[in-house]
């Protein structure tokens, strides 16, 4: 075999490698060792090692010190961006016994030993699983869904493509039930008795996530539990797996799930042999993926393969037919867990129904607990409810010696201030107070001496 031929199989592999003669003098390096320590091959071919040291390209040689104790030598060494690289040097001898060729290998072990870690962090994570039970759906008790007209096309489209095997992607703000209706479409496939499965891919690292979605070979990296583990890609297989904030998958990891959809296979990390998967997908975003692709964010390959069908949540603020069914249901279902006995007034139902809900069902759930557990009475009135759901507007303190007209006015102005809140415009609170609007709208002036200009009907703030 000639020189070219040699340096043709070097290159071809994933190592680096660096030969020396017998006296320490660089012959070659491959691309791979071009490619991990960014030392080019003909800034050192013909040096020697010591000189190769002196030029600062490397801190200490491994060649050398084969070249010293005539045996094997593997150190670890930390290069530029913090890289850590095995360098294994090893001696070859003649049929005489004579020190002919120095082979040293690199490998860059950064990759592993984040897999390390990310199996340590796995490890927690699997922990957590098992406590919450991201158990097979059957287990999962059903909840109850409130659904109008706002979301019932959503739910509907959901249902009629749910047995088959069409990908959905699932776009809404957080807290619009976006895993709620993925669970649904579960339900409704053609195997509910499989797993349902949820990663959110916001939720952890790069490494990490890649042993969650598709697990690691036995004995992948040092402390690897030696069965492996199988990755949520394998065991979701004959049930449904939810990514959730898909736009959050970093790029690597979307060209790898392409190659599993195309597949219906995955190469756990580490691992040799593949492993056979098929799973329904659902995928979750509360970004515009679309904009992703635009940006080269998210690979346009993956996003047509993931959002065959497109099924979109709306905010609760879009769907306020919603807001008291679901500010009842659960008031129930929290009266129950905490043994509790309480109502909402009709003020709160009011405020309640025209507030923005920026978290959704989340923070409406969120909001309905802390009532029922913090609740003073059985009804829970107005003044109760967070300041960013209702502004705590209070008469301010009088001072003893006001005379009954300001004590009066001060009364005059929390009654009006509270119409206000409770119903939105100086038109409504004007009417639930039987005073004309530009009276009410004169005297707000007066006291906040800053009514918007604009506000002579519908629109003044609750909040300003
Ligand atoms: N139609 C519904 N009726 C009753 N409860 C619902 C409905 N949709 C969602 N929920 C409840 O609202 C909460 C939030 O829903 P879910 O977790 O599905 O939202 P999400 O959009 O997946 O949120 P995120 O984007 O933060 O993951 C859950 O506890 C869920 O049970």
């Amino acid at each position: 075999m000639n020189n070219r031929d040699l340096q043709r199989i070097i290159d071809a592999l994933q190592d680096g490698v660096y030969i020396t003669d017998a006296k320490g003098i660089t012959l070659t390096v491959n691309k791979a060792y071009e490619r991990i320590t960014g030392i080019q091959r003909h800034k050192v071919v013909g040096l020697h090692m010591s000189e190769v040291v002196k030029a600062g390209y490397i801190s200490r040689s491994v060649s050398l010190e084969v070249l010293r104790e005539l045996q094997p030598v593997t150190l670890v060494q930390t290069i530029h961006d913090s890289r850590k690289i095995v360098v294994s040097g090893t001696p070859m001898f003649d049929s005489t016994g004579d020190l002919e060729y120095i082979v040293t290998t690199v490998r860059d072990v950064t990759e592993l030993l984040r897999a390390k870690h990310a199996q340590e962090q796995l490890q927690e994570l699997l922990t957590v699983r098992d406590t919450y039970g991201l158990t097979p759906s059957t287990n999962v008790p059903a909840q109850d869904l409130i659904v109008s007209k706002a979301t019932r096309a959503s739910y509907e489209l959901a249902r009629r493509v749910a047995s088959t095997s069409a990908k959905v992607l699932i776009e809404g703000e957080t807290g619009t039930g976006k895993t709620m209706l993925a669970r649904f479409i579960h339900q409704h496939s053609a195997t509910p008795e499989g797993p349902f499965l949820e990663l959110n891919c916001a939720a952890m690292p790069e490494a990490l996530l890649e042993a969650e979605l598709f697990g690691y070979a036995p004995g992948a990296f040092t402390g690897a539990s030696s069965k492996g583990k199988p990755g949520l890609l394998e065991v979701a297989s004959g049930g449904t797996l939810l990514l959730d904030e898909i736009g959050d998958l970093p790029l690597s990891l979307q060209a790898k799930l392409l190659k599993v959809l195309s597949e219906n296979r995955l190469l756990p990390v580490g691992g040799t042999e593949f492993k056979p998967t098929n799973f329904r997908l659902v995928c979750a975003t509360h970004r515009q993926l679309r904009q992703q692709v635009e940006q080269g964010k998210f690979r346009e390959d993956l996003f047509y393969r993931i959002s065959v069908v497109p099924v979109t949540l709306p905010s609760l603020r879009e769907r306020r037919e919603e807001i008291t069914p679901l500010l009842q249901h659960y008031l129930n279902v929290f009266n129950q867990q905490h043994e509790h006995d309480c109502s909402w007034s009709n003020e709160c139902l009011t405020v309640l129904k025209r507030y923005d809900w920026p978290g959704n069902i989340r923070e409406l759930m969120n909001l309905t607990e802390r009532m029922v557990v913090t609740a003073e009475s059985a009804v829970i009135q107005l003044q109760h409810l967070p300041s960013e759901v209702f502004p705590d507007w209070q008469p301010r303190e009088v001072a003893d010696d006001e005379s009954l007209k300001a004590r009066v006015d001060n009364f005059e102005q929390h009654i009006i201030e509270m119409a206000l809140a409770e119903h939105g415009t100086t038109r409504a609170a004007a009417a639930v107070l039987g005073i004309d609007q530009s009276t009410l709208v004169k005297k707000l002036k007066r006291w906040r001496n800053q009514v918007p200009k604009s506000d002579t009907s519908e629109l003044t703030p609750v909040k300003n």
